[in-house]
């Protein structure tokens, strides 16, 4: 029986899939084997020593301590893509809410008094204090062209916005997804000194934090409208808040309150919304959920952060060692001498490495006694080792 703590709350679509004859899931459990959350902060969080995997349901990984988890042999996997249609859809509503001032405008309406004829009166008259524009033949500038922001990119390029993109590590598979339209920024500056419109689409690191700051807001276009859909930190508040008060800046919307910013003027700050979408949060559990479980029950490898991928068919074996270890020499000759040592026969065997960690996966012709796991464990190099 495998034990799965619930840190947040997950879709039962994603739960489902963990068969409950195998698997004991809870919010409040001893002993996990795997962790499924969302946002909830595990950089506090005492690490149970039977945990085995992190499932994380979403895309960003800022909330878990990723370095710690690769060093005890941990893998962290997240959903890649299952929220991207809901953020880009928010980036859009949220780019309609700001140029046709449509929130000042209902706090307008909400405020009227009177007969419906005194009512109809008044909107006429007091239509003209929300004149918009048209996000046709706008400019757009899109940080960051991963799952979320080539959606974004294509979405507005499809509404008749002029569309930029920056991301100096796009992968082939989005460049071959993004419109041919989207012309190619040379550098964050260059992007800002063209665009009206910024959105972020960057997960948080030391690279990325405050990726728009005051000096770059110094040569950014004049009444730049900002989006941060991203995370908390890309973004210097501080400085837009400066920049905005400047008149350089003509507004900003974010999914990150501060309390710096939830009464601003001229700031829409929403409760970290962007992938609260039923269609998203089923995405996320059952992609995580799968993946976890194929990780317990096969040692299969698939969309974690810091693990390769490694996949083997199981080829009629229930005999499966998997070793987790440092990518140092040498490592091979010491599993397989331990397994030869027990007289086992190897069937298949695959081993993949992603910068410090090496993952072996062995199928042999016979029932594997459990002393090996210990003997292995005593292996220098050797993190965690599982039959299963
Ligand atoms: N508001 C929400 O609820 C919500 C929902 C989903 C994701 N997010 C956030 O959005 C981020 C992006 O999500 P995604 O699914 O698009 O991730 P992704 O990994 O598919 O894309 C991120 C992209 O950012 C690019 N990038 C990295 N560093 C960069 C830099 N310095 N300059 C420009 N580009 C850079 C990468 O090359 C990649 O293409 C997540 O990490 C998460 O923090 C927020
Ligand atoms: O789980 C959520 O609601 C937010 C997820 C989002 O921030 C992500 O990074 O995927």
């Amino acid at each position: 029986m495998f034990k799965i703590l619930t840190l947040n709350n997950i879709s039962i679509l994603g739960l489902e899939r963990l068969p409950r004859d195998r698997y004991e899931i809870a919010s409040e459990i001893q002993h996990p084997d795997a962790v499924l959350l969302r946002s909830f902060k595990m950089h506090e969080w005492e690490i149970p020593g039977t945990l085995k995997a992190v499932g994380r349901a979403g895309a960003g990984v800022n909330n878990i301590p990723v370095d710690k988890m690769t060093k005890l042999g941990i893998p962290v996997f997240n959903a890649p893509g299952a929220n991207a249609n809901a953020v880009k859809e928010l980036v859009l509503g949220a780019m309609l809410l700001a140029s046709r001032n449509l929130l000042p405008a209902w706090d307008y309406v909400r405020g009227l008094q009177g007969t419906d004829a005194e009512i109809s009166k008044q909107v006429e008259a007091g239509k003209k204090q929300f004149v918009g524009s048209e996000l046709v033949n706008r400019t757009l500038g899109v940080i960051g062209l991963g799952a979320i922001g080539v959606k974004v990119a294509n979405a507005a390029q499809s509404l008749g916005m002029q569309v930029m993109g920056y991301d100096p590590h796009i992968t082939v598979k989005n460049a071959w997804q993004l419109s041919s339209q989207v012309k190619q920024a040379l550098s964050v500056e260059d992007l800002l000194s063209q665009v009206e419109f910024v959105t972020v689409h960057v997960p948080l690191s030391d690279a990325t934090r405050h990726i728009i700051n005051a000096e770059r807001l110094k040569i950014a276009r004049k009444e730049l409208m900002i989006l941060n859909f991203s995370r908390d930190g890309i973004i210097d508040d501080v400085a837009v808040g400066e920049a905005i008060k400047a008149n350089q800046v003509k507004g900003y919307i974010t999914d990150f309150p501060t309390n710096l910013l939830i009464k601003h003027e001229r700031v829409i700050a929403l409760p970290h919304l962007g992938a609260s979408t039923n269609e998203a949060e089923e995405n996320c559990a059952i992609m995580v959920a799968d993946q976890v479980r194929d990780y317990l029950e096969n040692a299969t490898i698939h969309n974690s952060v810091n693990f390769p991928e490694i996949e083997m068919p199981r080829s009629g074996s229930e005999n499966r060692l998997l070793v987790v270890n440092s990518n140092v020499p040498h490592m091979i000759e010491r599993i397989s001498s331990v397994i030869s040592n027990a007289a086992l026969n190897i069937n298949n065997m695959v081993n993949r490495s992603r910068g410090e960690i090496a993952c072996t996966l062995v199928d042999v012709d016979k029932v594997i006694p459990p002393s090996i796991v210990d003997d292995l464990r005593t292996k220098e190099g050797v993190l965690t080792v599982r039959i299963l």
